[in-house]
């Protein structure tokens, strides 16, 4: 028999109004590679709460290398070697990359002090660990997002840990970096590590995993090793019933043009961007991660000032200094860092889907209670958002959840064109295909979409045309039914 080292027992966890854990039973081998996945909000990230210290479960027990132990806190987790690379980066970014690893974990001299010279040293030694080459003293602002995410994994090697929570950990990198992520992993557990990885994205998890274990409504409802395992068998698992796959949807447009950007230009972003949206279309914008997409459509709705060249709605010229002016055009906006930018985490589900802007509630025009709280229901129902009710706050709901509640804010309003920045991030593969079909009804019925994604598969299956930037400028603009995945990167790069 393999040698456990990690053994959780009969977990249950309540929250009001939720059973998010039920007698659930988890056993992972020394050395193992376990893949972790399930719909949102079935109760992924609580388990590992559990573990982490973070929540105390109800009920269960916990066994760690075969001595049942009590975790009442995340220093008692990370003191006996469990450690979580969270799914949003919690570094501090004004300081050096040396005192970010080893935050909460100073080495100090006999007199108490930090020693700067040693938190260097170990800090080099434990990046070499993961290959990352990177000066101990670069303040942490200046790093890509890719190599933010390896600090916060070295973080928990320099604690020692051998249990290692990857929680959705490649939700913002590009592919050639999640690719090197799973590598890594790899080479972790070559060195020994047992690791707890967290994913929406199947194929990562059929390419790296030993053995997958799929939870749905707070309870473990399959498991099996990862070579018996296919995509198809995860997503019936994961939904409980047979799903069909999505299909690019065939779909005729009226040539009217409704959007019009013309030499968009935004110094050091992107520049002489042109490009042209019909009315009722779907349109993509792809390339890799940096090639000036976000910035583009902030620049277009106004978030971001500066910038030069001309928008046409409807053929007339207009001008948008702010979003409230993007808004009072008939815009809308669904930004990539939801939860920095878009929720009012104290206030409840229905709040956070009716309004667009604090404003909004300041100057009385949100919608008559009753009236909201119909529409939130009907978003609840139509996107399967998991929540207790419309009136449980945002902040208790899993991440995906979330994700969901500001996307239907969105969709909500049925504003005439809408932007959308990574939208289905954190969303689990069933959900994603419900957001798809009811994006295709809402062009269907007249509002015009202009998606960044990063997700290929995604703008394929979603876009009628693709435009596709690199380093801020537009490399070629196709229809999307007649391209493949690898098309995009080739017209990005040529
Ligand atoms: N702090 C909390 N208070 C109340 N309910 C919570 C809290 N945290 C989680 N829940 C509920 O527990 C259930 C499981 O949530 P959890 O975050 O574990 O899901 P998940 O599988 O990690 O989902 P996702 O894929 O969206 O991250 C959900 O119904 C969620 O609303």
């Amino acid at each position: 028999m393999e040698k456990l080292l990690l053994e959780m027992r009969g977990i249950t966890k309540v929250f009001p109004g939720v059973k998010a854990l039920k007698d659930v039973n988890l056993a992972v081998p020394q050395g193992e590679i376990r893949g972790l996945i399930g719909e949102n909000g079935a109760g992924k990230s609580t388990l590992m709460n559990v573990l982490m210290g973070i929540y105390k479960a109800e009920q269960g027990e916990l066994f760690l290398d075969g001595e049942k132990i009590e975790i009442s806190s995340p220093a008692e987790a990370i003191a006996k070697g469990i450690g979580m690379v969270p799914q949003e980066l919690n570094l501090n970014p004004y300081v050096s990359v040396a005192e970010n690893i080893f935050l909460g974990n100073e080495i100090k001299n006999k007199f108490g002090m930090i020693n700067w010279e040693k938190t260097k040293k170990e800090a080099v030694k434990v990046m070499n660990i993961i290959g990352l080459n990177i000066d101990p003293s670069d303040i942490v602002y200046r790093l890509s997002t890719a190599q933010q995410q390896l600090i916060q994994l070295s973080r928990v090697l320099a604690t020692g840990a051998k249990l290692l929570i990857f929680d959705e950990p490649t939700a913002s990198l590009t592919t050639q970096e999640t690719e090197v992520l799973l590598k890594l992993m790899k080479k972790l557990q070559v060195q020994g590590k047992t690791i707890v990885f967290i994913t929406h994205h199947l194929e990562e998890l059929l390419a790296v995993t030993d053995r997958i274990t799929i939870m749905r409504d707070g309870q473990v409802v399959y498991e099996d090793d990862t070579v018996n395992m296919n995509e198809s068998l995860l997503i019936e698992h994961m939904a409980g019933k047979k799903v069909v796959k999505t299909e690019r949807a065939i779909r005729e447009l009226k040539p009217d043009i409704l959007l019009k950007i013309e030499n968009f230009s935004r110094e050091k972003e992107f520049s002489e961007v042109s490009f042209e949206v019909r009315k009722g279309e779907i349109f993509g914008i792809g390339g890799l991660v940096g090639s000036g997409r976000t910035e583009l459509i902030s620049a277009i709705f106004g978030i971001t000032k500066k910038s030069t060249g001309q928008i046409y709605i409807d053929g007339k010229e207009v001008e948008i200094k702010n979003p409230t002016q993007a808004i009072s055009l008939g815009m809308g906006f669904v930004p990539e860092e939801r939860r920095n930018h878009g929720i009012f985490p104290m206030l409840s589900v229905r709040e956070n889907m009716v309004i667009s802007s604090l404003n909004e509630i300041f100057n009385g025009l949100f919608l008559k209670k009753e009236k909201a709280r119909s529409v939130t229901n009907s978003y609840i129902e139509k996107i399967r958002i998991k929540t207790p009710s419309t009136e449980t706050q945002i902040k208790s709901l899993s991440g995906g959840n979330q994700q969901k509640v500001i996307l239907a804010r969105w969709l909500a309003r049925e504003s005439k064109i809408l932007f959308l920045d990574e939208p289905t991030r954190g969303i689990d593969v069933n959900a994603k295909s419900e957001i798809y079909s009811l994006i295709h009804q809402l062009t269907k019925e007249g509002m015009t979409v202009i998606i960044v994604s990063s997700e290929h598969e995604e703008l394929l299956l979603l876009a009628d045309r693709i435009m596709v930037m690199h380093e801020g400028r537009v490399k070629g603009i196709e229809d999307a039914a007649k391209m493949k995945q690898q098309d995009i990167l080739e017209i990005a790069l040529k």
